[in-house]
């Protein structure tokens, strides 16, 4: 079974009144494979972020199926799927909610522990290593508001990454970064999935999703139409040429 998360006749609603309501995923049949890199795009209110947080267990679908390396979660308890999200999965947001009391080594850690599987020193060597592996070594003990934006987010990664996770969701990432801090959390973005790492990033900026190796489209709740676009190598000529083909493509379904 290659598929690590699968959905079908995945449909989200909210009661609108007492006979109506807003249909937000229509019927959503999609698969996305083990170790690949996917963006979601598509219009304001198309469903990107609902479709993101239906298929991570962060939202419940109104109907349809949901599975997780073979196992459907859209019916399972909460605490199991709190679980299954803690071991499993990491979430990087374009804002990272970080407890200001703990420093910044301590934030990273903190999924672990509350995982329970690895001891401190396991789980101290792991927040270094990532630290050093985005470029924050050297502000473990620094605090929250002792961290730039570009390097807070970075904190997000090494956080999302601590337990090993199987898929990393991504909602606007470096929505809120200047455009050099943007390029280097894509670098390391690329990184973590050159190691294996699935990712699933919603993004509006086409510079973003041209780095992923297929990007869906969305209009109205549904997946209108997905470009593939091979894996990205590196390099800023390849990059540009990725987006140019990209937002030929974006022109012609959007
Ligand atoms: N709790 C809710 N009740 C009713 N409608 C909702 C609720 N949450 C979201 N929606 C609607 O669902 C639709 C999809 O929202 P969603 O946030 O998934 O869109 P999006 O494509 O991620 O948008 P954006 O790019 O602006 O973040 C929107 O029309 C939104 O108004």
């Amino acid at each position: 079974m290659n598929a690590v998360l699968e959905t079908q006749n995945l449909n989200k609603w909210y009661p609108l009144g007492r006979n109506m309501r807003v249909n937000v995923l229509q019927d959503i049949d999609l698969e996305i494979r083990r170790g690949e890199f996917v963006a979601i795009m598509g219009p304001s209110g198309s469903g990107k972020s609902t479709l993101l947080y239906t298929i991570s267990g962060m939202d419940r679908a109104s109907s349809g199926r949901v599975c997780f390396n073979g196992r459907e979660i859209s019916s399972l308890q909460e605490k199991e799927l709190s679980r299954l999200r803690l071991g499993k999965m990491g979430f990087i947001f374009q804002q990272i909610h970080l407890l200001k009391n703990l420093n910044l080594l301590d934030n990273i850690s903190l999924p672990a522990y509350a995982e329970g599987v690895r001891g401190r020193s396991e789980i101290d060597r792991r927040a270094r290593y990532l630290m050093e592996r985005t470029g924050i070594g050297s502000l473990a003990g620094n605090s929250v508001d002792q961290a730039s934006g570009g390097q807070l987010q970075r904190v997000g990664i090494c956080r999302s990454l601590i337990n090993e996770p199987a898929v990393i969701f991504g909602d606007e990432p470096t929505g809120a970064l200047d455009s050099g801090s943007a390029a280097e959390i894509l670098d390391i973005l690329k990184d973590v999935h050159s190691g294996g790492t699935t990712i699933v990033l919603v993004t509006h900026d086409s510079r973003v999703a041209a780095r992923s190796e297929r990007v869906l489209f969305m209009l109205d709740g549904r997946i209108q139409g997905e470009k593939k676009l091979g894996t990205f190598t590196g390099g800023n000529s390849e990059a540009r040429a990725r987006q140019e083909n990209l937002n030929a493509w974006l022109a012609e379904v959007g």
